[in-house]
Formats: structure tokens, C-alpha cells, sequence
């Protein structure tokens, strides 16, 4: 009998969430976009480089890249702490400021690709190094 209904909601393409998606479907906003599946465009440290100007902001940060230029007049730091990386790595400015769990969701807005493999800082799943330390 529980096959029968299985198959028919296969075919009318309804089919029951299993517990192990019911789970992701629990998990914070914040852990999801950090998890995300989406691939990412990969962008080189080199092109990333010449994004080093208050109207082309580009900045690297744990692995991935985001483009600023936007956001700069926006940033409670200011824009010349940022600027101070504009088209380099920020990773370690970025951390030792100490963002709140808010700016973290904020810098979704501006990802626009991550770093080629070989060229990343961590072997470590990025959102794991992003999220480490933050309160739940
Ligand atoms: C996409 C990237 C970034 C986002 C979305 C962002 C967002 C924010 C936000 C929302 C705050 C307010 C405090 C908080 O909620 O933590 C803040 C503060 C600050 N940020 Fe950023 N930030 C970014 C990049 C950076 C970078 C690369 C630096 C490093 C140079 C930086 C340096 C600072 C400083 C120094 C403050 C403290 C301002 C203060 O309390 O006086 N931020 N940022």
C-alpha cells in the first residue's frame, strides 16, 4: 500500500521531504547562503587587481571576491579601510575587525566569484572559516 501512494505521488511529481532535507530547510538563512551550492565564477588574484579604485572596488576575503565599488560610501568603517585593499586580499583586515553576524550577511550582496583552487588561502570549506567564532 505505502508503495502504491509513493509511486503515485512520483507521478504526480509530489514527493514526501525526507528528513535529511527537512533539516536544511530549518537552518538559519545565514548557514544556507554560506553553504550555498551555486558554483561560483572563478576569478583570478590577478584580475582581481585591477579593480583598485574608489569606482571599481574589488576585494578578496576568505577566498572569495567581492565588488565593493557600490558599497563603499555605505560602509560604517568608512571607505578608505577598504580602499586600503582595493584589489587585494582583505581577509585579515576583514577579521580583525571583528564584523558582526549582520556584515557577514551583508557581503552576500557584493560576492561576485571566488578564487581559482590553487590560489585560495584555505583548504578549509569557506563558510566554515567565515562563520567560525560568531555567536549563534
Ligand atoms: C563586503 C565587505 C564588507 C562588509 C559587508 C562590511 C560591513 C560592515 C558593517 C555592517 C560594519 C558595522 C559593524 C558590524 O556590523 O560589524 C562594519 C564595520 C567596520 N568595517 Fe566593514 N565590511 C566589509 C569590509 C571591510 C573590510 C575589507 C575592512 C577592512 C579594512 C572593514 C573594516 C571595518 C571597520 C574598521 C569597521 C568598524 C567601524 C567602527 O565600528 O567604527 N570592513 N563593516
Amino acid at each position: 500500500m505505502t508503495t502504491s501512494i509513493s509511486s503515485l505521488l512520483q507521478a504526480l511529481r509530489i514527493t514526501p521531504i525526507s528528513k535529511s532535507e527537512k533539516k536544511v530547510q530549518q537552518q538559519p538563512t545565514l548557514k544556507v547562503l554560506a553553504d550555498q551550492k551555486v558554483a561560483l565564477r572563478q576569478i583570478s588574484l590577478e584580475a582581481v587587481s585591477h579593480h583598485d579604485d574608489y569606482s571599481d572596488c574589488w576585494v578578496v576575503i576568505y577566498d572569495r571576491v567581492y565588488d565593493v565599488t557600490n558599497f563603499l560610501q555605505h560602509h560604517p568603517g568608512g571607505a578608505d579601510v577598504i580602499m586600503d585593499h582595493a584589489g587585494r586580499d582583505a581577509t585579515l583586515a576583514f577579521h580583525g575587525t571583528g564584523h558582526s553576524r549582520d556584515a557577514i550577511e551583508q557581503m552576500r550582496d557584493y560576492l561576485i566569484g571566488e578564487l581559482p583552487e590553487h590560489e585560495r588561502i584555505f583548504r578549509t570549506n569557506n563558510s566554515q572559516v567565515l562563520l567560525s567564532g560568531i555567536p549563534e
